[in-house]
């Protein structure tokens, strides 16, 4: 009993050193997935600054932090309002907006980056980022589909180098992914794991193959119901309907499809299809191709399979 004791405050002990590590925090992309991380990030008392390429978008991302914010709140204290208010207030006071990530990046534990699913425009960000961080900052990518093994190939630091995999609300889903490629070192591994759950989420590790766990499985399904939808064989609100009343899903596939974005979902696809043309299940879709063309890129456009337009 005693060596279980000591052994689990040793073991607690080094998990709280390994999390005071990570104190400040940069979240680069102030979009759906930035604005979430960077919120869970504030709620759990690090230092974030959330960056992306002008001063408007980082302003309309404070906003939404602040509405998701206050729903967190008003769940959280709706017995204590004042501790709410604090709370807010504390949350709010841990974040900070910058528009120069070489600035911001020069003096931070960890970037998180959440910009657009884009390998080369990854790849590049990160190689820039590289010069400049200290030696001891981890780099993660939010990336849904992109190999961290290329993501971090342009970088000297690769063995400070993973996959942390957020969901989708990420003020409210559970889960992180924590990915390792071959040259992810032990102590960057559990760095990210520890940090996936200062920030209240649960973890599970992945190697670093497409999709990781919750993508490989989901984006096939919602790409299945496109197919289905472009067959003739029902309808978007049919299949949604049939989703959620006969299997249980919060969403339908096309209502899920909105929610992530059809533009990340055509990126995510058109990757994968790329790496194994012959795969049936990576079949790019011409429907959300077309929608992506006319700017319908789901609820963050106003339209998408559904109009949202108020
Ligand atoms: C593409 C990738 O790489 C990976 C991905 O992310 S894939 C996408 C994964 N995500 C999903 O599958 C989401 C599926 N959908 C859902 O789970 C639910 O529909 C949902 C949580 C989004 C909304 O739930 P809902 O019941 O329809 O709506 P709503 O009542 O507004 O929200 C439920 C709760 O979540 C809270 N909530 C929803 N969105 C929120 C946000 N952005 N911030 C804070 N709280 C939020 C609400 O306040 C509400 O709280 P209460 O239960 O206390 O009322
Ligand atoms: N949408 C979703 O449900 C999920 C998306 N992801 C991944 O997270 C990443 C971001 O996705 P979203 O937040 O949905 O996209 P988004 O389109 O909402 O936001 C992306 C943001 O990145 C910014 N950006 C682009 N290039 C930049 C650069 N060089 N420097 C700084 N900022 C830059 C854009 O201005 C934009 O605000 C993608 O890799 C995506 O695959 C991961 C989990 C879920």
């Amino acid at each position: 009993m005693a060596f279980a004791t000591s052994a689990l405050v040793r073991s607690l002990s080094t998990s709280a050193s390994r999390q005071a590590a990570i104190k400040h925090v940069t979240v680069i992309g102030g979009g759906l997935m930035g604005t979430g991380i960077t919120q869970v990030a504030a709620q759990s008392g690090h230092n974030v600054t959330m960056c992306d390429v002008s001063d408007d978008i980082v302003q309309k991302g404070l906003a939404r932090i602040q509405d998701s914010l206050k729903r967190v709140v008003k769940k959280k204290y709706k017995d204590d309002p004042t501790a709410g208010q604090k709370f807010f207030d504390s949350t709010m006071e841990n974040i900070r907006i910058d528009t120069n990530v070489e600035r911001v990046a020069a003096s931070t534990d960890l970037v998180i980056e959440a910009i657009i699913e884009n390998l080369d425009i990854k790849q590049k960000l990160f190689s820039s980022l590289d010069k400049v961080a200290p030696q001891h900052t981890i780099f993660a990518s939010n990336t849904s589909s992109l190999p961290i093994k290329d993501i971090a190939s342009t970088c000297e630091r690769q063995d400070r180098f993973g996959g942390l995999h957020f969901f989708n609300p990420v003020p409210v889903m559970k889960l992180v992914e924590v990915v390792r490629f071959g040259a992810t070192s032990n102590e960057t591994f559990q760095s990210l794991t520890d940090f996936g759950q200062a920030v209240g989420k649960t973890t599970v590790s992945c190697k670093d193959t497409p999709g990781f766990i919750v993508n490989r499985l989901l984006v096939p399904y919602m790409m299945e119901a496109v197919r289905m939808l472009e067959r003739g064989e029902a309808s978007a609100r049919d299949i949604d309907t049939a989703m959620k009343l006969g299997a249980g899903y919060p969403m339908g596939p096309f209502e899920l499809c909105d929610y992530v974005g059809l533009d990340t979902t055509k990126f995510i696809v058109q990757g994968w299809h790329e790496l194994d043309p012959d795969q049936p299940l990576f079949k790019p879709s011409e429907l959300v191709n077309k929608l992506v063309a006319e700017g319908k890129l789901g609820m963050k456009s106003g339209e998408g399979f559904y109009s949202y337009k108020k």
